[in-house]
């Protein structure tokens, strides 16, 4: 099955706070909203920003939305969180008839067609294997209509062109789980393994290790479709994923600890946008008010670093301001073909939890991977940041 992120749904208390955020400081664009008899109504608010479209829904307890599960529902949140990935693809049927273990309990609602005037449209809901989350399957390829039924939408001329395309996504999970989530991607949604760099060993993933402390992380991708013209296009559009979990399982003083324990549950940890200029995205994100999280003073102190970013000829004062890290492989000489950068940037969370927080990433030739060195600095600098306040 061909899968492509269609939207990323979100469940907050407040979605006209965070939708201002999104725009305001991410520059997102208004796109649409679900229809609703309600004129207080403000659940489903739609945002786009390129290829990222975001639907930002409020938690409810006592109602748990249309009862219909299109692109809806899963309201009934503790915290600030995704609910809802949804991936766009065709054949739902055959996908239910040739995964029978999607069983009742898997299945938030089942296949489902709408013959509307704009066309068909066949969706099912299945629970996701991480926490609150699910994936809603939908098919619109008989399907004129703007977004989706169910929503309205708006001119949207203002259109900002900071990110292109969601890069990846990261789920924070509970220690020793990654085996299992990975083999429900793989079984259920066709997902292959994806090597996080060269010391990612296919049992134990890459490990980062600082002191005491540390993650274990792996990566998955959905299965590309030969149509596309080049490597770059398939990947492109696929959906990637990659899965952390704490090398200590009691820990609350690691970053995957304790995004757990506030978010009450495994979830989307970060959510990574792709850029092709890096220092204009975040100086938009910085002149907005939106802080990204500082490597620690010694990164752009070490010589080797220095001496990378000098061979990449790019300004490491500029870098240092912007907080942007940065990984490479180099070529001295002959073929250019293997030279590779990957230049990166972490907000601070951005829910009242503390807990998601979002990635701008710029890759050159390279399409999949995560410097070693880079996610170690991360890992430092998150480290840091999360627990300054306690120290
Ligand atoms: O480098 C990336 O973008 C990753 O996705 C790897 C990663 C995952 C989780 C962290 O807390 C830090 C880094």
């Amino acid at each position: 099955m061909h899968l492509v992120i269609h939207h990323i749904r979100f469940c907050v208390k407040d979605s006209v706070e965070f939708s201002l955020l999104l725009r305001d400081k991410l520059g997102f664009s208004l796109y649409g909203n679900r229809k609703s008899n309600n004129a207080n109504c403000t659940s489903g608010i739609v945002l786009r920003h390129n290829n990222i479209t975001f639907v930002i829904d409020e938690r409810n307890h006592s109602a748990n939305g249309p009862s219909d599960h299109l692109c809806s529902g899963n309201l009934s949140q503790n915290v600030d969180t995704v609910c809802d990935i949804c991936f766009a693809c065709t054949n739902i049927p055959s996908f239910f008839v040739e995964h029978p273990q999607l069983t009742k309990e898997l299945v938030v609602a089942p296949v489902t067609e709408n013959h509307l005037t704009d066309g068909i449209v066949s969706y099912a809901v299945i629970k996701s294997p991480i926490g609150n989350l699910q994936h809603t399957l939908i098919d619109l390829s008989k399907f004129k209509g703007a977004f989706l039924p169910g929503f309205e939408t708006y001119d949207h001329q203002s259109m900002n062109n900071y990110f292109e395309s969601i890069d990846h996504i990261a789920y924070a999970l509970n220690t020793g789980r990654s085996q299992n989530v990975l083999k429900w991607y793989r079984e259920l949604l066709g997902f292959t393994r994806l090597f996080i760099n060269q010391d990612d060993d296919e049992e134990d993933g890459f490990v980062v290790k600082v002191g005491s402390k540390g993650m274990r992380l792996k990566a998955a991708h959905a299965s590309v479709v030969d149509h596309c013209n080049t490597t770059q296009d398939l990947l492109y559009s696929t959906p990637k994923f990659v899965v952390c979990e704490s090398l200590n399982a009691s820990a609350q003083s690691d970053q995957i600890g304790l995004f757990l324990s506030k978010h009450l549950s495994e979830g989307v940890q970060h959510i990574a946008f792709k850029t092709n200029d890096i220092i204009k995205s975040v100086s938009h994100l910085q002149s907005h008010g939106l802080n990204c999280i500082s490597p620690p003073n010694s990164y752009y102190l070490n010589k080797s670093k220095s001496a990378e970013i000098q061979a990449l000829k790019f300004d490491k004062n500029l870098l240092q301001s912007h907080n942007v890290l940065v990984e490479s492989h180099l070529r001295s000489c002959a073929s250019k073909s293997d030279e590779w950068f990957i230049l990166q940037c972490f907000t601070r969370p951005v829910f009242p939890e503390d807990t998601l927080f979002f990635e701008v990433i710029q890759r050159y030739q390279t399409n999949s991977g995560f410097g070693a060195g880079n996610i170690t600095a991360l890992w430092k600098a998150v480290q840091h940041d999360m627990f300054k306040k306690k120290c």
